[in-house]
């Protein structure tokens, strides 16, 4: 299309990355977030956990009862694999999809890859009043409520921090406004929508909007 750039790794030859991903834990927004960046950015918007229920046929909760989380995780990597190069897209990942590190080369190569952060408290607050959270979001593992949330927080930083080109605060933040966030990360400096060249050298506080790049 005229006048839209595709973007490009900065230096080691360059892949096309027409496409923008989403990541974070557990209701730090990713599928209300992406929804309303696919609309401003006129892309498919795809939210991996809908398209996993519509394949299964099942809400995840009845699915991951009958096959167990370790097969779920392979069902969501094929998803994010097909993704990577399918039509242009935004999508809304899985909070877990960081943990398999072939998804975290995918996601640092093939998207362009915006990590939602979130506090402890506000994941737990925002998990607490989703009544999807039953259905879409099982334990996954025997910490309690609370203690996963805190648990797998911190030992999934690591992986968000190295997946993502970007990350956005979400702490008291209208979703409007993180979307706003997250198309800015993608304009990079040039302020083109379509043309982000993922943040090397880092550039902190970028733009001062509270957007992280790096
Ligand atoms: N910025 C926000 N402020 C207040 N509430 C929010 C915000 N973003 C999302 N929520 C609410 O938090 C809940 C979870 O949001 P959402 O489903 O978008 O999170 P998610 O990151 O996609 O979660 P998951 O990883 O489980 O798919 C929803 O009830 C949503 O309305
Ligand atoms: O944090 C996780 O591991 C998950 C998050 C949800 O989005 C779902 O993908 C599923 O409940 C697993
Ligand atoms: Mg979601």
């Amino acid at each position: 299309m005229a006048g839209i750039e595709t973007l490009r790794d900065s230096g080691k030859g360059g892949h096309p990355r027409p496409r923008v991903a989403l990541i974070g834990f557990r209701a730090t927004g990713k599928s209300t977030v992406g929804r309303l960046v696919a609309a401003s950015l006129g892309r498919v918007f795809v939210d991996m956990d809908e398209e996993l229920v519509r394949r299964f046929g099942m809400d995840i909760r009845r699915w991951v009862d009958r096959h167990g989380w370790p097969a779920f995780r392979v069902e969501e990597a094929a998803l994010l694999r097909s993704l990577s190069c399918a039509v242009p897209s935004v999508i809304a990942t899985g909070g877990g999809v960081v943990v398999d590190p072939g998804n975290r080369w995918v996601l640092r190569r093939r998207f362009f890859t915006v990590w939602l952060k979130a506090s402890p408290p506000v994941v737990l607050m925002r998990l607490h009043q989703d009544p999807r959270t039953a259905s879409l979001r099982p334990a996954l593992t025997d910490h309690g409520f609370e203690g996963e949330v805190r648990l797998l927080l911190r030992e999934r930083e690591p992986w968000y921090r190295e997946s993502s080109h970007a990350a956005v605060g979400t702490d008291g933040e209208a979703p409007e406004r993180i979307a706003g966030k997250v198309l800015q990360a993608v304009a990079g400096p040039t302020g083109n929508p379509l043309c982000g060249i993922p943040g090397r050298p880092r550039l902190p506080d970028f733009f001062d909007s509270g957007v992280q790049r790096w």
